[in-house]
């Protein structure tokens, strides 16, 4: 069983369990159910330089523990102040070590900020959870679903009021995932399945990405120089968690990031 297969099975359980102990309609009564969302799609879209979506992530299964000593409402608080266009919080736990309390600190620390949230969605179940925890955006990875089924969620989600990010690896899945009920295209650097991870995937999948979608560049992004290259071929947003979750201070890795972007761009002006 690859790791992907892992991850749903225990996610598949995880859902059982929790229909049980917190059905829809307790989840629908939840306060921050019915807030308003906020769309990373339209900051994305109407920015005239490349945007960064930051996440918080503790640990994954290709590096383990990626940082211990982390707080998410300080963490995301600090990437939207050195200027994050969003923000993408893991609510996996047994893989990710991410949970609901950490979105909710995070949400909390920043109302009006886009937040993705980070998670293996199989279930309708689950579009009804982020909802109520105050989440924008979510993730269909289409190297989970299949494509009715990922086409069904991503209607649900949206008449739920979240928008939808789809991920991609290849062409294939590209093909047969990329549908009406899409709002952004993540091209996922990282094989889910060996973990290879090579920026090179969001080069060759570009093309092959109507412009009607906004595209985002997902993994392995580490400098300004890739972020540069990868926008001349259409991302607009850059989807970043360990090369600042693995420092003391993930907000000042961004903030060092961003200086570098502007100065790159300074210097070859081309670029924007
Ligand atoms: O930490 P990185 O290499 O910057 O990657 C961030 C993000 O793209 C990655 O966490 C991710 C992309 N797709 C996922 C699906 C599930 C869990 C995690 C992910």
């Amino acid at each position: 069983m690859n790791i992907l297969d892992k991850i749903i099975a225990r996610k598949l359980e995880e859902i059982t369990e929790s229909k049980k102990l917190r059905p829809v309609s307790v989840l629908e009564k939840e306060p921050l159910f019915s807030r308003t969302t906020v769309s990373l799609a339209s900051a994305l879209k109407n920015a005239s330089s490349p945007q960064i979506i930051s996440e918080f992530k503790r640990k994954s299964p290709s590096k383990g523990i990626i940082n211990g000593e982390v707080f998410p409402e300080i963490v995301t608080a600090d990437y939207v102040k050195a200027g994050a266009a969003g923000l993408s919080v893991l609510t996996d736990h047994d893989f990710f070590g991410g949970s609901f309390d950490d979105f909710l600190k995070a949400r909390h620390a920043n109302p009006f900020v886009p937040m993705l949230r980070k998670d293996f969605i199989v279930d309708e179940y689950q579009l009804f959870e982020a909802r109520s925890i105050g989440a924008d955006v979510i993730l269909l990875i289409a190297a989970c679903l299949e494509p009715d089924k990922l086409n069904q969620l991503g209607k649900t989600a949206r008449e739920l009021g979240l928008e939808v990010l789809l991920e991609v690896h290849n062409a294939d899945e590209l093909e047969v995932s990329l549908g009406e009920n899409i709002d952004m295209v993540g091209v996922n650097n990282r094989n889910l399945k060996t973990f290879e991870t090579s920026v090179e995937t969001s080069v060759v999948l570009s093309e092959q990405i109507p412009d009607s979608f906004v595209k985002i560049s997902e993994s392995g992004l580490k400098d300004a120089e890739t972020i540069l290259h990868l926008y001349k071929y259409g991302y607009k947003g850059f989807l970043i968690g360990e090369t600042f979750m693995k420092t003391v201070n993930p907000g000042t890795a961004l903030a060092d990031l961003q200086n570098n972007l502007t100065q790159h761009s300074n210097l070859n002006p081309q670029f924007l």
